[in-house]
This record gives structure tokens, C-alpha cells and sequence, in this order.
């Protein structure tokens, strides 16, 4: 399986309604806030907006919503992968990304048969607190080594200006959140952020 290189993470239906006619490719609705009808209300719209620009929308957390609502990708972290039901969503054809952020994290995702592997944070990341240091490029190279073919999502404190190191390191694809989410100008960013990774995509 592929993976654009441009992965957008965003917190509403509304940011993809506003992103994803720019050509945004992937994208991970990541909500933390809301209720369950709430949660359901955003996945649906996401849903669609995505069909329409031909988009991958990657549900995280929400696994079963995410079966509930017909979507076909979800994320999940080490304590997500505790208590979700892998077979069913296998059975509901849902595939899985997984992060990991130590050795421990990459034994534990690699049995599980992810579609994809997240590595983070890369760089120091502002939008949550982490107890992971930074990885840094040569654990991106390390991890590449131990997962391929599966692809290789790298995330944490991502902007364009430290893509070349990440892909060059091995990374497949980028998710990025508040360099696009925060910016002044988060249309014009995601257009510079799907123009800089066009030579990996
Ligand atoms: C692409 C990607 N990588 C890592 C994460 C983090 O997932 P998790 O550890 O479950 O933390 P939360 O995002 O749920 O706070 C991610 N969401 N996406
Ligand atoms: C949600 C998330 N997960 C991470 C991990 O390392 O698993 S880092 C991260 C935050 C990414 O946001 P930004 O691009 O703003 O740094
Ligand atoms: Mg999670």
C-alpha cells in the first residue's frame, strides 16, 4: 500500500470542507473533545467531503465509529490498541495505522499487521505533551529498516523545511497538524506543504 506523502491531521469536518479542495490526498480527523453523536455528526461529514475531493479519511481512536459510518482507515496509539477489537475490524475491512514511539511500541505494533507505522515525535511537537525525547532521523532509518515494506509515517514538530531530512531518512509519508492548523495562513501553508512533497509523491 501507498501513502500520500502530505498527511494532514486536523480536529473538525471543517478544516477538511476548508483543506481538502487544495488537494490534500490523506487526512486524519483526530477529535478529543467531542460526545459520540458529536463525534458520529463530524465523522459523517468528514466522510463525504473526503469522497468528493478524493481524499483517504483515517479515523483515530474512534474504531468503531469508524465501522459504524462505513469508513475504511483508522489510527491507532499503544493505549487505543489495549482495548480494540482488531479481528472486527479486520472483519469490517478497516485498515490500521499504529503508532509507536519506542522499541516496546514496534514490537507490540508489528504483531498486530498494521497497514502503516507512525514514528514521533520526530521533533519536539507543541500540540500535546509527550514523555517520548524527540527520535531524531536516525531512528526514522532505523525503524524503516524494521518495517518495511509497511509504510513509514513520520509526525511531531513537522514543517517544510525539515521534509528533505525526514524523507531522506526514510520516511513515506509526513503528518503534520499545527504548522498547517496554527499558521497564519494555513490554505497558502498546505499548498506549499502539497508542492514540497510532490517529489515523493
Ligand atoms: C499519524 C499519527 N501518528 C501518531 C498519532 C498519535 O496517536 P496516539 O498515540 O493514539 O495519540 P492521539 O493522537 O490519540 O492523542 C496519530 N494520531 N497519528
Ligand atoms: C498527535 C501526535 N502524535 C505524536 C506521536 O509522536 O505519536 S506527535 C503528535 C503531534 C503532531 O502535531 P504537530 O505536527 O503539531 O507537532
Ligand atoms: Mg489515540
Amino acid at each position: 500500500m501507498r501513502l500520500d506523502p502530505f498527511y494532514l491531521i486536523v480536529d473538525s469536518a471543517a478544516w477538511i470542507e476548508r483543506l481538502a479542495p487544495l488537494g490534500v490526498r490523506l487526512v486524519q480527523l483526530r477529535i478529543k473533545t467531542l460526545d459520540e453523536a458529536g463525534l458520529r455528526a463530524e465523522i459523517r461529514k468528514a466522510k463525504a467531503l473526503c469522497a468528493r475531493h478524493h481524499c483517504q479519511l483515517i479515523v483515530n481512536d474512534h474504531w468503531r465509529l469508524a465501522i459504524e459510518e462505513g469508513c475504511d482507515f483508522a489510527h491507532l496509539g499503544q493505549e487505543d490498541l489495549q482495548t480494540a477489537d482488531l479481528a472486527q475490524m479486520r472483519a469490517a475491512g478497516i485498515r490500521l495505522g499504529l503508532s509507536t514511539h519506542d522499541h516496546a511500541d514496534l514490537e507490540t505494533a508489528m504483531v498486530a499487521n498494521p497497514d502503516y507505522v507512525a514514528l514521533g515525535p520526530v521533533y519536539p511537537t507543541i500540540l500535546k505533551k509527550m514523555k517520548w525525547a524527540p527520535q531524531g532521523l536516525e531512528r526514522i532509518s532505523e525503524w524503516k529498516r524494521r518495517v518495511a515494506p509497511i509504510p513509514l509515517v513520520a509526525i511531531g514538530g513537522l514543517n517544510p523545511k525539515r521534509l528533505d531530512g525526514v524523507f531522506a531518512a526514510g520516511a513515506d509519508s509526513a503528518a503534520v497538524v499545527t504548522d498547517i492548523t496554527l499558521n497564519g495562513d494555513p490554505e497558502a501553508r498546505t499548498r506549499e506543504w502539497i508542492e514540497k512533497t510532490g517529489q515523493w509523491r
